[in-house]
This record gives C-alpha cells, sequence and structure tokens, in this order.
C-alpha cells in the first residue's frame, strides 16, 4: 500500500497530458500559462471546458481570506476519511515508508511536499468542526511554500491569522476553533472529488469570486490563449463604441461582420489592446 502514487502511476492517471511533468510525475503546466490564467474570469474557463466536453469542473459556494484575488497553480491532492483504528495505522505505516514520519499530524505530511505553484487541494468530507485542515502556521507554511494557496473543502481555524497571509488565498467552507481531529489520511495526489468534480493531480485550480474550477492541464493554455482573445475583444468593443465608431448594434453581436474582424486584426496587430491594458 501507498499513501501517494508512484510517478509512473500519475503518469498513467494522467496520460492525457504529454508536456512537462513534476518529479512525482504530475503534469507541469508552464509559468506563463498559469500567469495567463490569474486573470480569467470562471465563465471563460467554462466555456472552453462545456465545449470540450468536460462540463462538470466547477464549484461553488466558498468562502475566501482575500476577496477580489484569484488563485491559480498546480493541484496537489489530498483526501481525509473518517478516522477507523485499523486503516490509520496501515497509513501511519506506509507513510513512514514513504518519508513521513509524524503520524500524528497527516495534515503536514501533505504541506510538507508543496513546490513552488502547487495549490493543495484537500477534500474532507465536507467536515468543519474538527475538520479544521489547516491554520494560520500550516497556511503560513503553504504560503512560503507555494506562493498560492489552497482549497480545503472543509474547516479552517484561525481565521483572522488566515486572512493576513499576504502570499497566499485561501478558499474554505467555514472556520472553526477545534483543531483536526477523527480523521485518516487516505491518499496524497490521487483523484479526489471537491463539490461535484473530480480532481486529478495537476489540475490546474482557478479560484475566483465566484467558485473554483479545476482545468484539466490538457486545457490550461488553450484557455488562457482563448481568455485572452475574449478580453482583447472587450477592450476594442469599448474603444470602439467610446470613440463611436460603430454603434451597439454593429457590435454587440455574436458573429463582428468581415470589416469588423479586420478592424479589430489590425488594432491587435499595432499593439493597442497592450496600451489600453
Ligand atoms: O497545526 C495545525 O494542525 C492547525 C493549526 O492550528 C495551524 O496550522 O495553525
Ligand atoms: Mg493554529
Amino acid at each position: 500500500m501507498r499513501i501517494q502514487p508512484t510517478a509512473q502511476d500519475i503518469i498513467d492517471l494522467t496520460a492525457a497530458w504529454t508536456g512537462e511533468r513534476s518529479a512525482d510525475g504530475r503534469p507541469r503546466v508552464s509559468e506563463d500559462v498559469l500567469i495567463a490564467l490569474s486573470a480569467i474570469t470562471a465563465e471563460q474557463a467554462w466555456h472552453v471546458l462545456d465545449a470540450a466536453g468536460y462540463p462538470h469542473q466547477f464549484a461553488g459556494g466558498w468562502r475566501t481570506t482575500k476577496p477580489g484575488v484569484n488563485l491559480v497553480g498546480r493541484a496537489v491532492t489530498a483526501q481525509f476519511l473518517p478516522h477507523r483504528a485499523d486503516f490509520d495505522a496501515a497509513v501511519v505505516t506506509a507513510g513512514a515508508r514513504e518519508g513521513h514520519h509524524d503520524g500524528e499530524r497527516q495534515n503536514s505530511w501533505v504541506v510538507e511536499s508543496l513546490e513552488p505553484g502547487d495549490v493543495m487541494v484537500t477534500d474532507i468530507f465536507g467536515k468543519i468542526t474538527e475538520g479544521t485542515v489547516i491554520g494560520d502556521n500550516l497556511g503560513t507554511a503553504i504560503a512560503s511554500r507555494t506562493g498560492a494557496g489552497a482549497v480545503i473543502d472543509g474547516g479552517v481555524r484561525d481565521l483572522p491569522g488566515l486572512t493576513a497571509i499576504d502570499n497566499g488565498v485561501f478558499f474554505y467552507r467555514a472556520a472553526d476553533p477545534t483543531p483536526i481531529r477523527g480523521v485518516v489520511l487516505s491518499g496524497m495526489n490521487t483523484p479526489i472529488r471537491i463539490g461535484g468534480v473530480t480532481v486529478l493531480p495537476g489540475d490546474i485550480v482557478l479560484g475566483t469570486d465566484t467558485g473554483v474550477t479545476f482545468i484539466p492541464p490538457q486545457y490550461a493554455e488553450e484557455i488562457a490563449v482563448t481568455a485572452l482573445d475574449i478580453t482583447n475583444r472587450d477592450i476594442f468593443s469599448k474603444q470602439v463604441l467610446a470613440e463611436r465608431v460603430y454603434t451597439t448594434a454593429e457590435i454587440d453581436v455574436l458573429v463582428w461582420p468581415e470589416a469588423i474582424e479586420e478592424h479589430y486584426a489590425r488594432w491587435l496587430a499595432e499593439g493597442s489592446a497592450d496600451n489600453a491594458r
């Protein structure tokens, strides 16, 4: 038994990704794509994923420590189950074989595995009381290791301290003063369920005020490129409307006539989108 699958198991699990990978086998979407995704909306991601046949990648109904700030990074998944003594003993033994020696602090096993650009994504079956996966100490460790944050489908504690962490964004269900208890870590970087979404290790987490999208890595670049085009068209539209070059009837349509498309292409080529931003 293993707590974390081997790199080869993770490669097999995510075989749809053909690009670069982390040492643990997870898909490693590039830094440039992550930066581009940090400015997009849940709707832009949804549009591409729905069209690609992935309509169930969004989970809503969160609280966030940084409203208005997006969370973007590569998922490190973790799953907790209700405590069961014999299973916990097996987990502690397997964990020690994989280098995790503090069997009483299984939540820290996950935190200590994190790398820059990772987002810790934890399924703790919605448990709030005694389901507080992190507080401000583990939150500080997550932020300093990842520069990103975490998605906890359960509780957090030390909320004022967690909110004060500048370099991390935390999505959670509710805060509670109790410490984590009565659970066992059943897996790290295994497939997990968050809301109605199946999340795989290396998925790109996009947390916005709307909710959290888990983007299969093979769609990350397409979403970044599509979103940039949508954003640019929006800037162009507002500019030509403000300058009264076209009427709203001409601009506010699903497909622009050829002349407006050509104008947009010229405008893009002149670098006007970058100037307007
Ligand atoms: O230590 C823990 O397990 C949770 C906690 O309170 C913290 O991270 O500050
Ligand atoms: Mg604490």
